[in-house]
């Protein structure tokens, strides 16, 4: 996979950020370099959907991009029955996604829906993954497609939910971005791809409170909530739907 240099040399005007041909390509790369554990949240969140699925039912991974947790999932699972619906608006990252799962002998376990997470029907679900997706919704469309999770799984099932987010104090946040520009320039983002970015990222990806967030997650009908994992901005909740609810 190539290296993210999308934001290296001056730019006249800066776009908005979109998931277009030239981000698929080096998605990899920028993913690895720009959150914080993101392979540790992939590979434990593999770890909990493999526990919580349950057959006959479906894992639905909202904004699956390339395909990482989804087949790390396949990993995880070996020969236990899997049905994984994977869906993305990003005609590029779902041909990078097809073409891991056409290389993988049990990749026809996994199925590519092209939509955007706002339409989709869901179909019944042990585990629903919305990996650092939400961020990029309109804040208006956030509580209906959660809710729409809620209704779509199964009692006992779960939300595996990341979200990059900011704090109610805003020293905390901009603690957070310190630490976070740091970690950037760490792996090898020089001081204008960081301000490049952030230009090109704002009013696309628009951070909430973790208050927000669980508040949404109440709301929807989750009353079991859990951060399992933290790094400033970074955040990784599980919500679990309880077992007596229908
Ligand atoms: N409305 C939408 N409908 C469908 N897809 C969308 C929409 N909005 C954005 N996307 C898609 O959501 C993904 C967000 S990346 C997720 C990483 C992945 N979960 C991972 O764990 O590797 C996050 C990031 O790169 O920071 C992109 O592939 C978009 O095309
Ligand atoms: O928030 C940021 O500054 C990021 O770079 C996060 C990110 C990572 C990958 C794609 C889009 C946004």
């Amino acid at each position: 996979m190539s290296q993210d240099t999308i934001y290296s040399k001056k730019l006249p005007t800066v776009p908005p950020f979109e998931f277009n041909e030239n981000v698929a390509g080096v998605f990899n790369d920028m993913i690895h370099r720009s959150v914080p554990l993101y392979r540790e949240t992939v590979r434990r969140q593999a770890q909990l959907a493999a526990r919580f699925y349950k057959e006959g039912t479906a894992v639905i991974d909202l904004g699956c991009s390339n395909g990482n947790f989804g087949m790390r999932l396949l990993h995880e699972m070996g020969k236990r029955p899997l049905r994984v619906v994977a869906v993305d608006n990003s005609a590029p990252m779902l041909e990078i996604f097809q073409e891991r799962l056409d290389n993988h002998p049990a990749g026809d376990r996994i199925e590519l829906i092209r939509t955007n997470i706002q339409d989709l029907a869901m179909e019944p679900a042990s585990v629903v993954v919305l990996n650092l997706t939400l961020q990029f919704l309109p804040v208006a469309e956030r509580d209906a497609l959660i809710a729409r999770a809620h209704e779509a799984l199964i009692p006992g099932g779960i939300l595996l939910i990341t979200e990059k987010v900011i704090h109610e104090e805003k020293e905390l946040t901009d603690l957070q971005q310190e630490f976070y520009y740091r970690f950037k320039g760490e792996n090898g983002y020089s001081n204008l791809e960081i301000s490049q970015k952030r230009d090109a990222l704002e009013n696309v990806l628009i951070p909430e409170t973790v208050e927000t967030h669980t508040a949404r997650f109440n709301a929807a009908g989750f009353t079991k909530v859990d951060i399992w994992q933290k790094w400033f901005h970074f955040t990784s909740f599980i919500c679990l739907k309880d077992e007596k609810e229908t």
